[in-house]
């Protein structure tokens, strides 16, 4: 397995090692104290998984009292995966990162607690896992505009399909420090 930094420290590109044979191929996902030794937690609480179509757009969502780090990954089809870091006193504040998995490269992405995430469907369908460090709770749930100008994320898209809720985001700028995650180590 590969662990390589990205831009935003703390956002981790991961490469699995993949065991192929004629039958197909072999891969473990997660196994608690080799990503413990790569800085990812090893207590992930709840995995979800989503399905979408060709030009989706799901994001960009982040969490206050319960922000959930994520392990992201594609078991079918293609996504353009998007982290952002919105923590209050971050360095990186604004930042953000992006990669592209599939269910070909098997790519991860850990994406810690605190920072906004979103994706954008490349394939007809893509079928979305990821593990979670907290559990969900249906009032902690935030977002921001998929193309906030001061965020200037380079989406391989110009109009993708969107929830209503996720057309309906605020921009960075206009969100209020105290609706921002604060970065874990300036608790
Ligand atoms: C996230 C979540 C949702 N739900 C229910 C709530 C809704 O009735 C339905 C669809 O939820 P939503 O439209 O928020 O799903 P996504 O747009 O895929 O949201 C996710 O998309 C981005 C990319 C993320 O990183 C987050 O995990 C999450 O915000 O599933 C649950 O029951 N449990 C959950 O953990």
């Amino acid at each position: 397995m590969k662990v390589m930094p990205t831009s935003l420290p703390g956002v981790l590109l991961i490469q699995p090692r993949v065991f192929s044979d004629p039958r197909g191929f072999f891969m473990e996902t997660w196994q608690a104290h080799r990503y413990q030794l790569e800085g990812i937690p090893g207590r992930f609480v709840q995995d979800n998984y989503s399905c979408s179509t060709r030009g989706v757009l799901r994001g960009l969502h982040y969490q206050l009292k319960h922000p959930q780090g994520k392990l992201v990954y594609v078991l079918q089809g293609e996504v353009f995966d998007v982290a952002v870091d919105i923590r209050q006193g971050s360095p990186t504040f604004g930042h953000w990162t992006s990669a592209v998995l599939s269910g070909k490269n098997h790519h991860q992405l850990y994406i810690p607690a605190g920072f906004a995430h979103g994706f954008c469907v490349l394939s007809e369908t893509a079928h979305f896992l990821y593990k979670c460090t907290d559990f969900y709770e249906p009032g902690d749930e935030y977002g921001l505009r998929w193309d906030d100008p001061s965020l200037g994320i380079n989406w391989p898209l110009s109009a993708p399909q969107l929830s209503e809720k996720d057309g309906q985001y605020p921009t960075l700028d206009s969100v209020a420090q105290e609706y921002l995650p604060v970065a874990e180590d300036l608790r």
